[in-house]
């Protein structure tokens, strides 16, 4: 039986009258690829950011590796915040630093680890990431936009974590560069056996990276499942989105990638 290590149950969220979750249930299990879709503002990055701690409820419970974060001490959370990583959208780097500094960054949080180790550390995830070694010595502006997301990507996993949040990893990127991100997102949840939360609008990364999907809609996560199982599902968006001409072609483009495991 999978361990859910994501358990939302009741979520509410809302911004003044605006209300963009309410009543939301989402496990989430260990070792998994969950890419989670929804029309734009539905909230995908909302609940993200809510998981992943950098944003409160206004009602509801979220537990993530076993701590709850309403009853958590700060001591727990700050220890749950080590045992995950965030790439935002751009990459998220700190313009002053070079990339090897600002994968460093989290490592600093590490008592007792000497600069050479955290040094050789950021090298590796760098490596990891699939950017040349040479990448460390350059600062985000050097960067084309799919090297700065492997940068951020690099910086995500500098702590190794459990659980990686992914948001839109291949927004922005031409297709050549979103099959190769897609293809290390795959390797990378295999090999360490990370749990992925993956917030997407790219079909190609659904049928290549996610063993389940979630769909949101209606301020709630509507359905859970495998990508196959979504074209079964009675609803006008899911509907439009993974059977209009975009998923055919998604899934034409799929059915001639050999799968990476
Ligand atoms: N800090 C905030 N203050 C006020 N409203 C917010 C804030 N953050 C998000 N929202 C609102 O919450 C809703 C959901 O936003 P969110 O960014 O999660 O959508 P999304 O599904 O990720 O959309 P997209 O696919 O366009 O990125 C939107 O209506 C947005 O305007």
């Amino acid at each position: 039986m999978a361990q859910t290590v994501i358990e939302v149950r009741g979520l509410r969220n809302q911004f003044g009258a605006h209300v963009v979750h309410d009543g939301l249930n989402l496990d989430v299990y260990r070792g998994e690829v969950l890419g989670v879709v929804g029309g734009s503002g539905s909230g995908k990055s909302v609940l993200l950011r809510t998981i992943a701690g950098l944003q409160r409820q206004a009602a509801g419970t979220v537990r993530m590796l076993g701590v709850d974060n309403q009853t958590a001490t700060e001591a727990e959370l700050a220890v749950q915040s080590r045992r995950i990583g965030v790439m935002f959208q751009d990459g998220a780097l700190f313009s002053s630093l070079s990339v090897a500094e600002n994968v460093e960054l989290p490592l600093k949080s590490v008592p007792r680890l000497a600069p050479e180790t955290r040094r050789a550390l950021a090298r590796l995830k760098i490596s990891m990431s699939g950017l040349p070694w040479s990448a460390g010595d350059k600062y985000p502006a050097e960067l084309s936009g799919g090297m700065r997301k492997r940068a951020g990507l690099a910086r995500a996993l500098a702590l190794d974590p459990e659980i990686l949040f992914l948001d839109e990893p291949t927004a922005g990127l031409d297709p050549i560069g979103a099959a190769a991100f897609d293809t290390l997102i795959r390797k990378l949840s295999r090999t360490m056996g990370l749990t992925v939360f993956l917030v997407t609008h790219d079909l190609d990364t659904l049928y290549a990276v996610c063993d389940r999907i979630a769909v949101l809609a209606e301020k709630r996560v509507l359905v859970t499942g495998p990508i196959d199982d979504m074209l079964k599902v009675d609803h006008p968006w899911v509907q439009e989105y993974f059977q209009g001409p975009r998923a055919r072609a998604a899934r034409d483009t799929i059915a001639t990638r050999p799968r990476r495991e």
